[in-house]
């Protein structure tokens, strides 16, 4: 019996609904997981605040206490410190009660990931989490703290092998640098690797350092890049990591901007090509963690997640958009799918094929 939670909480809402550019997303996403009927088949799980030291798991005491000092600021020019300093400027402009809310996002993938730590579930979902780019000690690319690193490093205390997958079309820096040098975590992503594409890191030939060496796998890839050529290196390149790396658990950053049509990315994924990725990492039926990330696209990521949500449960929902709070903003087609973009494959078959034998014939040889 698959027992899945799922993290579903007003305030989180509120918490994420202060990003301009996902405003409402979260609120989507789980008005259209009630309207399709899945939080039945789902355990529902109310926030945990993440304590201080849980978010010291990861991030400098520096930078928290920074966090702390501005958290009842609302405007930066009240405030002497320069804006710039950890990171906090234009891509993590200041937001009023910045310390809640990192104490909340970290919370709730955190909360996800106890129950897969005391056995209350197999698969935990966060839709509210996934924020992979933040450091240490900097805010980045939207990302103010990672919760993903907090999570894995809790996840350690049970399990001693973590697989981390990130599909979002943004390299997962923040989660590979902070496990560079660990062969503990495998981090393996796959993003768009282009001069001028932010964040820039996650060449082909980023393989991790020290005792890590071989134990970060990126897969750089150019636009419109499109479902099948996606499964068929995801599927090649998980088969070979799953066997060599034997991880006791998976954490799965699903950030949808790799869709096609997303505002801030060049991919021409639809929900096929994530549902090609998930039911092959379901497959491996290990404890798995389920979080977010990026989508700018709102409602095209309520589309994908709520579509993820039903694959884990195993249910078939209807492609018609069933009644729910936000339902007229997904007008005019009030269609679950999400149409292929025309956008040219700039990755030739070659490409895909160069990019499998380099991973696999000279990377994972070496575990
Ligand atoms: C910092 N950038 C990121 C960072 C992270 C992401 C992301 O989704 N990571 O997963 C996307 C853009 S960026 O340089 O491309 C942009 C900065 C600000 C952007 C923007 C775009 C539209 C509206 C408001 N802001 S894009
Ligand atoms: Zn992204």
């Amino acid at each position: 019996m698959k027992k899945v939670t799922f993290i579903c909480d007003r305030s989180l809402d509120n918490q994420l609904n202060k990003l301009e550019q996902i405003a409402d997303r979260s609120s989507l996403v789980n008005h259209l997981v009630h309207g399709y009927g899945l939080n039945s088949k789902l355990i529902v799980l109310k926030n945990v605040i993440a304590k201080d030291d849980e978010v010291l798991s990861f991030h400098s005491t520096d930078y928290i206490n920074h966090l702390k000092d501005l958290n009842d600021v609302k405007d930066i020019d009240e405030h002497e410190d320069n804006e710039e300093e950890y990171g906090l400027g234009y891509d993590c402009p200041l937001i009023y009660g910045i310390f809640d809310y990192v104490s909340a996002v970290v919370g709730s993938s955190l909360t996800a990931a106890r129950s897969l730590i005391d056995g209350s579930a197999n698969i935990a979902i966060n839709w509210y989490g996934g924020w992979h780019h933040a450091q240490r000690d900097e805010a980045r690319g939207f990302c103010y703290a990672n919760d993903i690193v907090c999570a894995i490093n809790l996840l350690r205390q049970k399990f001693q092998r973590v697989l981390y997958i990130d599909l979002d079309i943004h390299h997962g820096d923040g989660v590979e640098n902070a496990f560079e040098y660990s062969q503990n975590v495998l981090t393996f992503s796959l993003h768009k690797y282009e001069v001028g594409f932010y964040p820039g890191s996650g060449a082909i030939t980023d393989v991790g350092r020290g005792n890590g060496k071989f134990y970060s796998v990126n897969v750089p890839l150019k636009d419109g890049i499109r479902d099948e050529a996606y499964t068929k290196i995801f599927n090649r390149l998980l088969e070979v990591l799953m066997q060599a790396f034997h991880p006791d658990t998976l954490v799965v950053q699903c950030g949808c901007d790799s869709l096609a049509g997303d505002p801030l990315g060049t991919f021409n994924l639809t929900l096929k090509g994530y549902g090609n990725c998930v039911k092959t990492i379901l497959s491996w039926q290990k404890p798995t963690l389920f979080l977010g990330g990026g989508g700018y696209n709102i409602t095209n990521a309520a589309r994908c997640w709520t579509y993820l949500t039903s694959l884990i449960l195993g249910c078939n929902i209807a492609t018609d958009i069933p009644d729910n709070h936000f339902f007229e903003r997904y007008g005019p087609g009030f269609d679950l799918d999400i149409a292929e973009g025309n956008r040219p494959d700039c990755n030739s078959e070659d490409d895909i094929d160069n990019c499998i034998s380099i991973i696999t014939g000279t990377q994972l040889i070496c575990f």
